[in-house]
C-alpha cells in the first residue's frame, strides 16, 4: 500500500478549484507503488456535470521520499517533449495560473493526466515485445531533448548505498555483503565508459507500462528518469520483464521478444551488444541495492509492502554466468 500522506476528500476538492477540472466525485488511494502517494480522482469535468460515460479521471501524486522537488521541472519538460513526439506518457496538468507544481497536505503535489490500461503481472511474449518496442520508441522520441539529470543510482551511487547497508546486508542473507562488494569491484573494472548516452526511463518495470492486451497504452512513473547509458535502460527492462517474480527462472522467450521489439524501433550498436551482459549485472545490482536498503530501513509492519532484494540477487547470478548471445536472444 503506498498512500503515505492521507488527504481528506474536502481538501482534495478545494485543491481542484485551482484547476479547470470540475468538482471531486471520488478519491481513491492507489495501493500500487512504493515511492509516492497516489490517488485516483474522479471529477465532474470543468462544466460541473458528470459526462454520460462517467466522470473525468486524474491522478493526484504527492511526492514522498526519493523524489526531489527540484527535479520535477525536468520530469515535466521530458514528458512534454515525449508527448509532443507521439509517446503515450501522462502530462502534468497546469492550474488556471499555469502552475503545475503545487503544495498539498505539506507535500509537493501534481495533478496528472490519467491514462487507461492495466499493468500486467505475468507478461506474455507478445507483451514483452510491445514493451521493448515502446522503450525503443521512447529512446527515439527522446533524441533532441536537452534536459540533463544525473543518475543518482549510478555506479558511484551503488557504492554509497552499499556502504549505508554495511553489516546489515547479512541480516538479509548470510554472505550478501561480501557478494555485493565483489560485484562492485567487478563493475568498477568492467563498466563501459564510451557507450551512447541519452535520457533514460531507468525503471521500466511491468508496473510502469499500461497495456490493453498486447498494446501499450501508456508509460508512467518517470521519477527515476535521468541521463545515462542508453542501453542500460534496456538492461533494466530486461531484468524486470524476463524473469519469474522470485528471479529464479529466466524466461528466454520473453527476453528474446523484448530485445526483438527494441530492435524493431531502435536497435543496438555492436559496442552496446558487447557490453550488454555487464549492463545487466549493473541493473540487477541497482535493484538489489535499493531493495536491500528499503528492506533494512522499512519497519516490517509499515503499510508499504517491501520488495524482495534476493529476487535481484538471483537475477544477478543468472547474468554473471549467462551466455551473452542468450541474453539478447539473437
Ligand atoms: N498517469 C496515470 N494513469 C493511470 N494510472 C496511473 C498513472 N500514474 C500512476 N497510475 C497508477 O498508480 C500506480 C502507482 O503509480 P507509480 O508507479 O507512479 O507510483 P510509485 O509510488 O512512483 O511506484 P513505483 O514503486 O513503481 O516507483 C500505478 O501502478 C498505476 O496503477
Ligand atoms: N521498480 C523498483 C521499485 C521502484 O524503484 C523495484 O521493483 O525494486
Amino acid at each position: 500500500m503506498a498512500v503515505y500522506t492521507q488527504v481528506p476528500a474536502e481538501e482534495i476538492d478545494a485543491f481542484l478549484t485551482r484547476y479547470d477540472a470540475g468538482r471531486l466525485v471520488s478519491a481513491k488511494g492507489i495501493a500500487e507503488g512504493v515511492e509516492n502517494s497516489n490517488y485516483l480522482l474522479e471529477t465532474t469535468g470543468h462544466d460541473g456535470a458528470l459526462g454520460s460515460g462517467g466522470g473525468h479521471r486524474y491522478i493526484l501524486t504527492l511526492y514522498e521520499k526519493r523524489v526531489d522537488e527540484a527535479d520535477l521541472p525536468f520530469f515535466m519538460d521530458l514528458l512534454d517533449h515525449l508527448g509532443a513526439r507521439g509517446c503515450l506518457v501522462p502530462r502534468f496538468i497546469a492550474d488556471r495560473e499555469g502552475k503545475r507544481l503545487q503544495q498539498l497536505a505539506g507535500r509537493p503535489a501534481c495533478l496528472i493526466e490519467f491514462l487507461t490500461g492495466i499493468s500486467v503481472t505475468e507478461p506474455t511474449v507478445g507483451q514483452a515485445r510491445a514493451a521493448g518496442a515502446a522503450l525503443g520508441e521512447m529512446h527515439r522520441a527522446a533524441e533532441g531533448f536537452t534536459g540533463e539529470r544525473r543518475n543518482a543510482l549510478d555506479l558511484p551511487g551503488w557504492h554509497e548505498l552499499a556502504a549505508k547497508c554495511g553489516e546489515d546486508f547479512d541480516r538479509i542473507a548470510p554472505g550478501l555483503g561480501a557478494r555485493v562488494a565483489d560485484e562492485l569491484a567487478f563493475l568498477d573494472a568492467h563498466w563501459p565508459a564510451d557507450l551512447p548516452r541519452s535520457v533514460i526511463h531507468a525503471d521500466l518495470f511491468p508496473d510502469n507500462v499500461l497495456m490493453l492486451g498486447d498494446e501499450v497504452t501508456g508509460l508512467i512513473d518517470f521519477y527515476f528518469s535521468c541521463t545515462d547509458i542508453r542501453a542500460y535502460d534496456l538492461a533494466v527492462t530486461h531484468s524486470a520483464w524476463s524473469f519469474s517474480h522470485d528471479g529464479a527462472t529466466c524466461h528466454g522467450d520473453r527476453a528474446a521478444a523484448l530485445c526483438a521489439g527494441y530492435r524493431e524501433t531502435h536497435g543496438l550498436t555492436e559496442a552496446e551488444r558487447a557490453a550488454f551482459p555487464v549492463l545487466c549485472r549493473g541493473a540487477a545490482l541497482r535493484f538489489l541495492l535499493t531493495r536491500a536498503y528499503d528492506w533494512i530501513n522499512t519497519p516490517a509492519d509499515a503499510l508499504v509492502t517491501r520488495k524482495d532484494p534476493l529476487a535481484y540477487l538471483r537475477r544477478l547470478e543468472f547474468y554473471a554466468s549467462a551466455d551473452p548471445a542468450v541474453l539478447l536472444g539473437a
